[in-house]
C-alpha cells in the first residue's frame, strides 16, 4: 500500500501551517521528512495517520495492506509510551489483544518481532530495567508486531544519547534490510535522513510547502557512519534548511 497526498493545507485558527503538499509515499520505501522547528512536519505525519484531517486536500491510501496486517497506519513516537507493569513481551502482545488471534499465534508472532528486534532475551524483563535505546526498540517490536502497511515514526530517537541513536539506526537498517517495511520518518537530524531515507523531503518554514523532494539510491545497508556520498546530500539539505532559517529570523525581525 503507498499513501498519496494531493494539494494538502491546514490551518490552526485561520493560521496556515501547511500548504499545497503533494507527495507520494512508495511502498517499501522510507521518506523522511525534514524542515525547521514549526513548518508542520509532525502535523503532515499525523494527517497520513489518520489522526487529524487536512483543511483542504486530501490523503489517499492505495492498494493493499500486507497480508495479515492488523493497523494498516502504526505510530512510533518519541517516548516509548510502555506500559511500566508489563514486560517486554507483554507489551508487545498488549497490541494483539483486540484483535481475533489464538493464544499460540499470538505467542509466535511476539516471538518473530522480538527475534528481528534482538529483544528475545530481554522478554520477561520490565521497562524499568531498560536502557532508553532497548525500551524503543519495544515501541518499535510493539510498532511491527501489528504488520502496519505504513509505520509513521515521529522522531523516534531524538531523546536518546548519540551511541544509541546511531544503534537504532543501524537495527532500523538491518530490519528494513531483512524485510522492507514503508515508513514515514519526521526528524531535525538530517544525518538520521541520509541514513534512513529513500527519498527526504524538505519542507520550506511555516506555512511549511515542499522545498525539495532528494532521492538518495544508495543502498540502505551500503550507508555508513560518515559516509563521504551522504555527507554531499547532508550538506545539501542542510543548505536549504539554513536559507529556510535565514528567512524565518528575517520575518520575525520584520514582524
Ligand atoms: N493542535 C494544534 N493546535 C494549534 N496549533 C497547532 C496544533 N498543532 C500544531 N500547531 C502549530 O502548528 C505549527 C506546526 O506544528 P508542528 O508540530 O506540526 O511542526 P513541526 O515541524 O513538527 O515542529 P518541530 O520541528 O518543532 O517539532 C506550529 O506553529 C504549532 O504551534
Amino acid at each position: 500500500m503507498e499513501l498519496r497526498l494531493a494539494g494538502v493545507g491546514h490551518s490552526y485558527a485561520g493560521r496556515e501551517v501547511l500548504r499545497d503538499i503533494d507527495l507520494k509515499v512508495p511502498e517499501g520505501e522510507i521518506v523522511c521528512i525534514v524542515g525547521p522547528s514549526g513548518c508542520g512536519k509532525s502535523t503532515l505525519l499525523r494527517m497520513m495517520g489518520g489522526l487529524e484531517q487536512p483543511a483542504r486536500g486530501e490523503v489517499l491510501q492505495v492498494g493493499q495492506p500486507p497480508q495479515g496486517c492488523l493497523n494498516p497506519l502504526t505510530f512510533i513516537f518519541q517516548d516509548f509510551a510502555l506500559l511500566p507493569w508489563r514486560s517486554v513481551a507483554g507489551n508487545v502482545s498488549l497490541v494483539l489483544e483486540d484483535h481475533p488471534i489464538g493464544r499460540d499465534e499470538a505467542r509466535a508472532m511476539v516471538a518473530d518481532v522480538l527475534g528481528r528486534t534482538r529483544l528475545t532475551e530481554f522478554a520477561d524483563a520490565l521497562p524499568r530495567q531498560l536502557s532508553g535505546g532497548m525500551k524503543q526498540r519495544v515501541a518499535i517490536a510493539r510498532a511491527l508486531v501489528v504488520r502496519p502497511a505504513v509505520l509513521l515514526m515521529d522522531e523516534p530517537l531524538s531523546a536518546l544519547d548519540s551511541q544509541t541513536r546511531e544503534l537504532l539506526m543501524e537495527d532500523l537498517v538491518g530490519l528494513w534490510t531483512r524485510q522492507p517495511f514503508t515508513a514515514v520518518y519526521v526528524t531535525h537530524n538530517l544525518a538520521e535522513a541520509v541514513r534512513l531515507g529513500h527519498r527526504i523531503v524538505v519542507l520550506s518554514r511555516r506555512p511549511g510547502e515542499l522545498r525539495e523532494v532528494v532521492s538518495l539510491d544508495k543502498p540502505l545497508a551500503d550507508r555508513g557512519y560518515g559516509d563521504a556520498d551522504l555527507e554531499v546530500t547532508q550538506k545539501h539539505l542542510w543548505e536549504l534548511m539554513r536559507a529556510e532559517a535565514a528567512a524565518a529570523d528575517a520575518e520575525l525581525l520584520r514582524g
